[in-house]
């Protein structure tokens, strides 16, 4: 570690923290001790925050709360303003107007404090490439504050749950995606962080990577931990306790999945032809409400199989795919805002490939 620990000053991950005091001094550990908000207070809370970025009106209004020991996911089309929520709480962007606190302090008056409690895993690669995954992990530990001996159990740990141990000596550039991404949540991890902040934090991730690494998330989450996720991922937003749907700077819905999908109501009557517009359009007149998404014409009924003899008989055009299902997440974006909750090429928002939270 001699030669790891002269980079850190060059080097050091703080670095990535914008207009950052250092975040790399000797810090409190996280024991959740004197002069703390209560165990009832919300982990994250947000107060009628706007962030405009000149002309752009990013964030319209957000109150928000997220409750301690919860996973609450943000799932949006692109651009409808979750990363800029995301680095508001994270304290890497400041609000337009309105508050943003984490763990009761404030994001951008006391972010050294929010800093000290959090975790986070970037989008982008964050690690010491030159360093071995043993180090970065040993680094991270040391940057928080613990001891030599601390942050060495801990990093040991750690490469056990998240299966590293294999790479444990290898310099972390030489890595696959998936092993990156692990030893990025693991250094996330290391100083046990009240609130953990996932920004599509597995995205180009392997099934089996994937599996780990949400299992990891699970058991931070269930030893009471809090963990705010963004995803495009609808696989992966379905697990959390609570979604926000975010579109256009403004929360859209919010609750369990369960109570989200509750506002559909009834089912889905999924149908692919040959032309969906005139499908659309023959049921529109025959009192159905249509919408067309990338997957084919979508009707929400209260009984879709009942539903479904009457419009294959009739269609005017060939159907190549019927299906009813339970709605799903993009099913209520769609009912919500009458568009599929797609991503910024147009093409249906993807679905994880397997290793789903
Ligand atoms: N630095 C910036 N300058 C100008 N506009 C920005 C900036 N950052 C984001 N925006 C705009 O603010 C809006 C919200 O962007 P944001 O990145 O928060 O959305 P998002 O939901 O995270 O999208 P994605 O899923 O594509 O990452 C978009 O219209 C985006 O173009």
């Amino acid at each position: 570690m001699a030669s790891s620990t002269r980079r850190t000053s060059a080097t050091c991950w703080c670095a990535r923290w914008p207009g950052s005091p250092s975040i790399c001094r000797p810090m409190r550990m996280p024991d959740m001790a004197e002069g703390e908000v209560s165990g009832n207070a919300p982990a994250l809370e947000a107060r009628g925050l706007h962030k405009r970025y000149g002309a752009v009106h990013a964030l319209r209004g957000i109150d928000l709360a997220v409750w301690r020991g919860e996973m609450f996911a943000l799932l949006g089309p692109n651009g409808a303003g979750k990363t800029t929520l995301f680095s508001i709480f994270a304290t890497l962007l400041k609000p337009s107007e309105g508050t943003a606190q984490v763990l009761g302090f404030d994001s951008v008056r006391e972010r050294v404090a929010v800093r000290q409690r959090m975790g986070i895993v970037f989008q982008e690669p964050a690690l010491e490439g030159k360093l071995s995954v043993r180090d970065n992990l040993h680094l991270m530990g040391l940057f928080y504050g613990l001891s030599s001996r601390a942050a060495k159990t801990r990093s040991a740990e750690l490469l056990v749950t998240l299966g590293l141990e294999d790479v444990a000596a290898r310099e972390a550039q030489k890595l696959s995606g998936g092993q990156k991404r692990r030893v990025e949540l693991a250094r996330a991890l290391v100083a046990t962080p009240e609130v953990l902040f996932l920004d599509e934090a597995t995205l180009g991730l392997d099934v089996d990577a994937r599996r780990l690494f949400w299992a990891e998330v699970r058991h931070y989450v269930s030893a009471g931990g809090t963990v705010f996720l963004t995803t495009h991922y609808m696989d992966e937003a379905e697990p959390a306790d609570r979604i926000a749907l975010i579109d256009h700077g403004q929360i859209i819905a919010l609750g369990s999945p369960q109570e989200l999908k509750n506002r559909v109501g009834g089912g889905v009557l999924l149908l692919a032809t040959d032309d969906d517009a005139q499908a659309a359009a023959w049921l529109r007149e025959h009192g159905h409400h249509p919408e067309i998404s990338a997957r084919g014409v979508l009707l929400v009924a209260s009984e879709p199989a009942a539903v479904l003899p009457e419009v294959l008989a009739h269609l005017p055009v060939r159907t190549r795919r019927a299906e009813v299902h339970e709605p799903s997440l993009e099913d209520v974006f769609l009912k919500l805002t009458g568009r599929a909750l797609e991503d910024g090429n147009g093409k249906p928002a993807p679905r994880a490939q397997g290793g789903q939270p």
